[in-house]
């Protein structure tokens, strides 16, 4: 076959890099992330300890662990011009497009931006780990012309982050969900943003590019967007019966329904989402009310009897955002910020081993003779 015939629409099963980062294991069901299963570390550590395997490739122990908490929280300041740049900003922009600006404007303040180092570039994500949660969280109040809110330096990482979104101190069990929804979405592989930040780096252009591009990748509803969209849709239907009656209206559309299927778990549940589950059951037990968790297990059914699709990590997310009292807006952002972490590490990598992207086409336009 002619080298340019091999076409895979959406690059569809196409190997696009070597990584020693992060692999979805469809065979043994595990999310490889630097050799351990995401989802058997999730039971016993902590966001900031992935933090610390996806940019030093091991965990860290508690005296690093504390120190690399402190030091990111340290790092939560941001530029007075980042602010100023986002009042300029029109009221209905998306938070999506604030923070997409925010880390554009940071590119800037960085006085050694040409140095692509591994030690700088390490310094640089780690700085970035405190200062995107920060933009997140003051972006959407600019917006919305709310207070900005500065970090309480007292709080660990994910409890500030929580603070900083609401507004208000977590409790311990909102704490824990919180970490964990950070932990969840902390890495995956190959998805469209962390492909679009590498393809950014493979240029030999800045972290702060590779990330603007992935908060545009991220926040398209095919992507990390589903996770408002989800939101939307419970809230539409408000009942078990009438979100049941708005998928199927939706799916005899032909409607996409967001918070279902995966391009690599296709045929099974995202065992990230099944831990959302849990969480979102345990939230609802405890503040009284459950009436999301049983509007989105009825979704659930419809979708695998009719569709024989299963939610993915967004489907949970968003409903646990909800009861954790986090405004819509944010989730998508949120999730950026705790991917943050994951993209950091690819474009690191992408850096130290680095060949341009650029791939080929399949023709099909018109030749002319003149
Ligand atoms: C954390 C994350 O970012 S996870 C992704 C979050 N995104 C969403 O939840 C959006 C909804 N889901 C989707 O659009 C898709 O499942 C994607 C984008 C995640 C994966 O897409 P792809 O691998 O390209 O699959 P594709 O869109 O081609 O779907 C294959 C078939 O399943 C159907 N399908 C896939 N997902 C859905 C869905 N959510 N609702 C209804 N039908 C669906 C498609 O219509 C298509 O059917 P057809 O072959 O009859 O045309
Ligand atoms: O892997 C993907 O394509 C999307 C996804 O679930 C993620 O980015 O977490």
């Amino acid at each position: 076959m002619n080298e340019l015939e091999k076409f895979s629409p959406g690059l569809d099963g196409v190997v696009a890099t070597e990584t020693s980062i992060s692999y979805l294991d469809t065979i043994q069901e595990e999310i490889v992330i630097r050799g351990y299963d995401l989802i058997e570390l999730s039971k016993s550590v902590s966001y900031v300890d992935i933090i610390h395997l996806l940019l030093e490739g091991r965990l860290p122990d508690q005296s690093e662990k504390n120190s690399l908490e402190t030091s990111m929280l340290e790092r939560y300041e941001l530029p007075s011009a980042v602010f100023e740049v986002l009042k300029l900003l029109p009221e209905q922009t998306h938070a999506m497009d604030g923070l997409r600006t925010g880390i554009s404007v940071l590119g800037g303040y960085d006085h050694a931006i040409d140095d692509r180092s591994m030690l700088v570039n390490k310094e640089r994500a780690y700085r970035l780990l405190g200062q995107v949660p920060s933009i997140v969280a003051n972006s959407y109040r600019i917006l919305t012309k709310t207070e900005m809110i500065h970090p309480d330096k007292n709080l660990p990482y994910s409890a500030n982050f929580f603070f900083m979104v609401t507004g208000r101190k977590p409790s311990p069990i909102e704490e824990k969900i919180f970490d964990l929804s950070l932990l969840l979405y902390s890495e995956h592989e190959m998805p469209n943003s962390t492909f679009t930040a590498r393809v950014i780096a493979s240029t030999q252009s800045d972290l702060y590019g590779a990330l603007t591009g992935a908060v545009a990748s991220l926040k398209g509803n095919l992507h990390g967007g589903a996770n408002e969209a989800v939101m939307h849709l419970l809230l539409e239907a408000g009942t078990i019966s009438k979100f049941e009656e708005l998928l199927r209206t939706k799916l005899s559309n032909k409607e996409k329904i967001m918070g279902f299927g995966h391009r690599v778990y296709m045929k099974k549940m995202d065992p990230r989402a099944t831990m959302m589950k849990g969480a979102l059951q345990q939230l609802c037990h405890i503040k009284g009310n459950d009436l999301l968790y049983h509007m989105c297990e009825a979704g659930e059914r419809i979708m695998e009897r009719e569709k024989g699709l299963y939610p993915n990590l967004d489907y949970y997310a968003a409903p646990v955002y909800w009861m954790l009292e986090i405004p819509i807006p944010l989730y998508t952002p949120i999730f950026f910020a705790a991917r943050t972490a994951g993209i950091c590490a690819h474009v690191l990598e992408q850096h130290a081993q680095n060949r341009l992207f650029r791939p080929r086409v399949k023709y099909v336009g018109e030749r002319h003779v003149l």
